[in-house]
C-alpha cells in the first residue's frame, strides 16, 4: 500500500463510537473513537478529544496501516498484559482488580490532579496488600515536580516498585529524577512515556539517557512498523501500552507486542476491563493475563447501539479531513 487513501474512501470506512467505561479514567467517562474498515482489516482512530491535528494525524496513520496494511508478522502468539488502576480510593480497588483477569502486574496511576501523596502511598499499598506477590509499576503522568517525585518515590519505592513511569514532565526533568534515584539507591526504573510518544523526536529521551525503558503505544507513535521502528533505534527495553483503546485499538497495541524482538514486560493492553461495553461480541480482554492473538471485528449492531449523534459525528468527520491533511502534507505513506 503505497498510497494514502482519499478522504472520500476514508469517511465511507468509518464509524464513530462512544463507549461507555466503568470508571473514571483520565477524567474520561465515555470514550469516542473513530473505527476504520480497510482492505486489510479494522483499524482505530482515537486521539483524546482535545489533540489538535498535528498531534492526531499520526494515530491516523496508524488506523490507516491497520487497516489498509495490516500488521507485520509475529514472533510470539500471546501478550502478557497489566492490569491498570486508576486513580481510585483504597475502597474501591478490590472492584476495579476483580476486573481484570490479570493480577501478576499492576499498573497503579499517582499523582493525580486534586489528590495527595498520602492518597497514593493508601492505593500502592492496598494493591500490594490484595496482592503481594504481584509486580507493581506506577505512573504519574508527569504530574510530579522533582521534588514531590523524590518523596514520593521514596515512599512507594517501599512496597516494591517494578519502575515509575514518567514522574516528571520532560527528558532533563526524567534525567535528574533517573540520577538523583541512583544516588539514594532507591532501586526505581524510570521509564518514559509523554517524554517518547509526545516529543517531536521520540529518540530524544533515550540518546539522552534519561530513561531506564520505554512506553511505545502505536498509535501516537503512527503505526506499529514506525513504533518497531523506534524501539530499534531507542535500544531501551520497550514496554507496549495503549490509549484507552477498543478492542480494535488493543489488538493493534497486541500486534506491536507480538512483533517485538524482545518483550521483557507485561503490556499495558488490558484497559478493555476498565469498559462497561465494546464494539465486539467477542471483546480482546486478558485471560490469566495474557492476550491471545486473534482478529477482531467490529460488530455492526454493537456499533450502531453506540454510535454517535450527527453533531459528534461531523466533528469527527472534521478531525478526520484536518488529519488527512497533515499527512498529505508530511508525504506520510502508510
Ligand atoms: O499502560 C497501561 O497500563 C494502560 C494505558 C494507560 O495507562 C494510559 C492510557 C491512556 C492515556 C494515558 O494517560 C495512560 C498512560 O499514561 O499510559
Ligand atoms: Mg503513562
Amino acid at each position: 500500500m503505497n498510497q494514502l487513501p482519499s478522504l472520500d474512501e476514508l469517511i465511507d470506512a468509518s464509524h464513530v463510537v462512544s463507549l461507555p467505561m466503568n470508571v473514571q479514567f483520565r477524567g474520561v467517562r465515555h470514550r469516542e473513537a473513530m473505527l476504520l474498515e480497510g482492505p486489510a482489516g479494522w483499524g482505530e482512530f482515537s486521539p483524546f478529544l482535545e489533540y489538535g491535528p498535528v498531534e492526531a494525524a499520526a494515530w491516523l496513520r496508524s488506523a490507516i496501516e491497520a487497516a489498509w496494511e495490516g500488521y507485520p508478522d509475529p514472533v510470539r502468539h500471546t501478550v502478557p498484559v497489566n492490569a491498570t488502576l486508576p486513580a481510585v480510593g483504597p475502597e474501591h480497588i478490590a472492584g476495579v482488580l476483580a476486573s481484570y483477569d490479570a493480577a501478576h502486574t499492576i499498573k497503579v496511576k499517582v499523582a493525580e490532579k486534586g489528590q495527595d501523596l498520602a492518597q497514593d502511598i493508601a492505593r500502592v499499598a492496598e494493591v500490594r496488600r490484595l496482592l503481594p506477590g504481584a509486580a507493581i509499576r506506577i505512573d504519574a503522568n508527569a504530574g510530579w515536580s522533582h521534588d514531590e517525585a523524590m518523596t514520593g518515590l521514596e515512599a512507594l519505592a517501599e512496597f516494591g516498585l517494578q519502575y515509575a513511569e514518567q514522574p516528571v514532565a520532560g527528558i532533563e526533568g526524567l534525567a535528574r529524577v533517573r540520577k538523583e534515584v541512583a544516588r539514594r539507591g532507591l532501586g526505581v526504573l524510570i521509564a518514559a512515556d509523554e517524554s517518547v510518544r509526545k516529543e517531536s523526536d521520540p529518540l530524544a529521551v533515550a540518546r539522552a539517557g534519561a530513561a531506564d525503558l520505554i512506553i511505545i503505544k502505536a498509535q501516537p507513535l503512527g503505526g506499529v512498523r514506525r513504533a518497531l521502528a523506534v524501539v530499534r533505534d531507542a535500544g531501551l527495553p520497550a514496554v507496549v501500552s495503549s490509549a484507552l483503546d477498543t478492542s480494535i485499538g488493543l489488538r493493534q497495541g497486541a500486534a506491536l507486542a507480538a512483533a517485538l524482538p524482545e518483550l521483557p514486560y507485561a503490556c499495558g493492553l488490558a484497559t478493555g476491563s476498565l469498559f462497561s461495553t465494546d464494539i465486539t461480541t467477542d471483546r480482546f480482554l486478558a485471560v490469566n493475563g495474557e492476550l491471545h492473538l486473534r482478529e477482531i471485528a467490529a460488530d455492526p449492531d454493537l456499533m450502531r447501539r453506540h454510535g454517535v449523534d450527527p453533531e459528534r459525528r461531523s466533528w469527527w468527520n472534521q478531525r478526520l479531513a484536518d488529519c488527512h491533511v497533515q499527512l498529505q502534507r508530511s508525504g506520510s505513506r502508510p
